[in-house]
């Protein structure tokens, strides 16, 4: 997967180097490329921003710099996708079907976002996706973009040393995952739960996912009621 990045802060995107990207990108399996917008302006102040028609507080991005970077770095096929807090919520089913995806560009915006035309023009070629990282407000998408490409990099086969990891981790089967433990048994008056130990692997398994559900509906009932859940097709809908 080739994955292009497009920010005024490009050194934001350093982290790409480390841990798991990074590890991804020494296997061939993540090929990741980081844009300057700035590249993209014509005078001399490197000017990215204007205020905003109709008023309001802050400035918005001018679609022009944008036009000219993703007329570039945005060829024929690859996906859009447009961190902003009006956006499709990240989930890891979003982040599955991303991961089947050979190229992403995610443009990540500044200030009060991205002029609303650039979307609209790369939506008529392309599959476009302004998606949200989560319901709280951001000061651009860098971090966002950060957080796409882990949640997606980490899908990719042969990514992750054990696969198996990846079926059992929260949100995979619309659950929250069941708690850890490691040795000593005993932590400060701490036990682990017996059945842990007891090497009987149906109840261990029925004891986990037992766990799971509690947590699930504990924490998270909106996970609980899979009829409140929206399919990757329905989201597109809402765009
Ligand atoms: N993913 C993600 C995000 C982001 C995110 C992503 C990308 C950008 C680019 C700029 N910002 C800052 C910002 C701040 C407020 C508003 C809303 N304003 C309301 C009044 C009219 C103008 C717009 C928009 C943009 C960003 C924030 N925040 N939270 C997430 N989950």
């Amino acid at each position: 997967m080739r994955v292009d990045v497009v920010s005024i802060f490009p050194d934001y995107l350093a982290p790409l180097g480390l841990s798991l990207p990074g590890r991804a990108r020494d296997r061939g399996l993540l090929d990741v490329h980081v844009h300057d917008l700035r590249d993209w302006t014509r005078d001399r102040h490197r000017t990215v921003d204007d205020t905003p028609y109709g008023g309001g507080a802050g400035m918005v991005m001018k679609p022009e710099p944008w036009g000219e970077a993703l007329d570039e770095v945005l060829p024929a096929g690859a996906t859009l996708l447009v961190p902003t807090p009006s956006g499709v919520p990240l989930t890891q089913a979003l982040a599955r079907d991303l991961a089947t995806r050979d190229h992403l560009v995610i443009a990540c915006g500044r200030y009060e976002g991205i002029d609303q035309r650039v979307a609209d023009h790369y939506g008529a070629d392309h599959e476009v996706l302004e998606v949200s990282i989560g319901d709280y407000v951001l000061n651009g998408g860098e971090v966002a973009a950060l957080v796409l490409i882990e949640a997606v990099a980490r899908l990719l086969p042969g990514f992750m040393g054990n696969a198996e990891s990846l079926t059992e981790e929260s949100h995979e089967a619309g659950l929250l995952e069941y708690p850890g433990y490691t040795k000593p048994a005993t932590w400060r008056g701490l036990d682990v739960p017996s059945v842990l130990l007891s090497g009987d692997h149906a109840a261990i398994a029925a004891w986990r996912h037992d766990q799971s559900v509690r947590r699930t509906a504990a924490r998270r009932p909106d996970l609980a009621h899979p009829s409140r859940a929206v399919s990757v097709e329905g989201l597109a809908a809402h765009v």
